[in-house]
């Protein structure tokens, strides 16, 4: 029998993971290195005897009869026809059977098209920080005058040495950690500690439950499912929380630029708080013929263990969300899920939320203050009056302190940062802003550095007259806040526009009209730290493209390889009609591209790119 190891024990669980290992029988062999080895022998001898069947199919749907055992690939030194186009036979089942072979020799009448890389689309910027040390090819290694020895020095090793993804083995591995915990109870860690399988299952960003997520696979029917779904749900649970953004201030699902800085704690079990009557009121309509609300449950089926523990394990972290919703994550009829819930959750033994209406309101501070962690260091920043964002060139407070932008910095007047707007008032204090909807207003005083003058004002008429003061300035325009792009930026509010030839290769050209100030797009790419800058220019300062843009002192924001349309915008010195201003947007640089004149539709977009642009490609 084997030890589980005390950390292990129930009551001092740490993760799901082991919630999971937990719920299964100890595993009964008392060498795990052995059964991991017999597991994915087993599994791999399945998946070469299927493969061989899938590579016959796969010729043959290339119009080829399948190769038999004695069909016998020619050598290169035998062939006569290596180099040559020919016509492929089909009828013939030698796989190198090529007829009636003939040169064709093209005589080139242009110049090739530039190389243009691939650039995925992508609407937000995306942290890549350094390249990894393993490249994964050798850029123009076709063009003899590409410095290719001196581009080699930025890396260590080719990718295929390292890096090398085979889906195939992937798919071994993972459908061998499947049976290993389904049918003997293992947990990801405890496969991973006998160092038998040839990947790593939870080694942080490489091990195989998270990049699996990204492969394809082969239909290969000997694992019971896909093997992304073959993986049990309760371990990939703490996995996937960890993918969810944590910046309160983020908006996009999955960002993929916070997750590493902002990472999600790990799930904790919740107590359910809606009886099963409860759950009717928040069905609008059904999810299918098996809905709960339609569907009388009688007896349901047996399910497996493994489902069970499924089962639980969402009760225990999501027990209030709807048997519609529990029935697709469970893949079982949502009728079924419900009976079970009501088994497993007696309305006995919940405590019901109480209705909103009777909610009692927790208590209030008397004024609405700053809340630091470190509040006798705290000192809040005055208002900024310089011109632009708060950057490296501002050197301003908020700039300084970091990230305090985010939580407490409204910008003056004409540089206002959020839904905010700025207008003066008459009544002794500075200034008033109003939210855009007209709903609250907040004061501040004279002296900003005090924290108590972000009192929210109260006295009602003073909000009533700030309204209406309000949406009197905001008909009249006359308050319209220059510097203020941060709402355009963050609701992604860009004109249409349209990639085509333009002044210098291809530009980019406007599909609506822009008047100044407004915002175009936004300039989005990989956030990339120097020393990776310094080795993409190697390729870009031959190509003599570049897409890279200065961001602040820790970042640039490359769009070779993820982009959007606005890596098209060709460079004018003296005819821009747009221009690019770094903005704080909720405590990260942005890159806005706004209309610096009147453009009409079908103009192309100039930037001036700055003195330095064209003397370092
Ligand atoms: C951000 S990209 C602009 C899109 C580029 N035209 C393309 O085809 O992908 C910047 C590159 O465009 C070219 N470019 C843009 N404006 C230019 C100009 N006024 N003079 C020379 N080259 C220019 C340069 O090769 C520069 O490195």
């Amino acid at each position: 029998m084997v030890e589980i190891p005390a950390k292990r024990r129930l009551g001092q669980l740490s993760d799901v993971e082991d919630l999971a290992a937990e719920r299964q029988p100890t595993p009964v062999h008392e060498n795990h290195a052995s059964l991991v080895r017999s597991v994915y022998q087993t599994v791999w001898s399945e998946f070469c005897e299927w493969s061989k069947q899938d590579f016959a199919n796969s010729i043959n749907d290339l119009g080829m009869p399948p190769a038999d055992a004695n069909t016998r690939v020619k050598d290169a030194e035998d062939s006569d026809i290596v180099g040559e186009l020919g016509q492929l036979n089909l009828q013939e089942r030698e796989l190198t059977t090529l007829t009636d072979p003939h040169t064709i020799i093209l005589e080139a009448p242009f110049e090739p098209p530039p190389s243009y890389d691939s650039c995925n689309p992508v609407s937000n910027n995306h942290f890549t920080g350094d390249d990894a040390s393993h490249m994964p090819f050798l850029p123009l290694a076709d063009d003899p005058s590409f410095d290719w020895k001196g581009y080699c020095v930025n890396y260590k090793y080719f990718a295929w040495q390292t890096k090398f993804f085979d889906s195939n083995l992937h798919a071994m591995v993972v459908e061998a950690a499947r049976r290993l915990h389904e049918q003997h109870g293992f947990s990801y860690s405890q496969i991973d500690d006998t160092g038998v399988l040839p990947l790593s299952l939870t080694a942080g960003e490489d091990g195989v439950v998270r990049t699996v997520r990204y492969q394809g696979f082969s239909d290969w029917a000997g694992a019971k499912s896909h093997p992304v779904s073959a993986i049990p749900v309760q371990a990939e649970f703490k996995e996937l929380v960890s993918q969810f953004c944590n910046s309160a201030s983020c908006m996009m699902g999955f960002c993929d630029q916070h997750v590493n800085w902002f990472p999600m704690p790990p799930p904790r079990p919740v107590s359910p708080r809606m009886q099963s009557s409860d759950l009717f009121s928040d069905i609008i309509s059904p999810c299918g013929d098996d809905c709960f609300i339609v569907r009388v449950p009688g007896n349901i089926p047996a399910i497996t263990p493994n489902e069970i523990d499924t089962f639980n394990m969402i009760l225990d972290y999501s027990p209030d969300s709807s048997p519609c919703d529990l029935a697709t994550i469970c893949k079982k009829p949502c009728f079924e899920i419900f009976k079970r819930r009501r088994r497993t959750l007696s309305d006995d033994n919940i405590k019901r939320r109480p209705a909103e209406n009777t909610l009692k309101r927790p208590p209030r501070l008397k004024h609405t203050m700053f809340n630091d962690l470190n509040s006798a260091q705290f000192k809040p920043n005055a208002p900024c009056h310089h011109k632009g964002p708060c950057n490296v060139t501002s050197n301003c407070a908020c700039f300084r302190n970091k990230a305090h932008c985010e939580r407490s910095c409204r910008c003056d007047s004409k540089l206002c940062t959020t839904p905010f707007r700025s207008f003066p008032i008459h009544s002794g204090l500075e200034h008033i802003q109003v939210d855009v909807d007209g709903q609250a207003a907040i004061a501040f005083g004279q002296k900003q550095d005090v924290p108590a003058v972000r009192n929210v004002v109260r006295a009602s008429k003073l909000i009533e007259n700030a309204t209406r003061s309000f949406a009197e300035s905001v008909k009249q325009d006359q308050y319209r806040c220059e510097g203020c792009s941060n709402v355009p930026i963050q609701r992604q509010l860009w004109k249409s526009t349209e990639v085509k030839p333009g002044s210098w290769g291809v530009g980019l050209f406007l599909l609506e009209s822009a008047d100044p100030g407004e915002l175009i797009t936004e300039y989005v790419g990989e956030l990339v730290y120097e020393l990776t800058t310094e080795s993409r220019d190697d390729v870009s300062m031959h190509r003599q493209r570049n897409y890279l843009f200065n961001l602040n002192a820790t970042f640039a924001l490359d769009s070779e390889f993820i982009g959007n349309e606005s890596r098209y915008i060709n460079h004018s010195e003296d005819t821009p009609n747009c221009r690019a201003q770094v903005m704080m947007v909720n405590g990260d640089h942005r890159i806005g591209i706004y209309a610096q004149t009147h453009i009409e539709a079908g103009a192309e977009l100039l930037l001036n790119y700055g003195p330095e642009f064209f003397k370092a490609t």
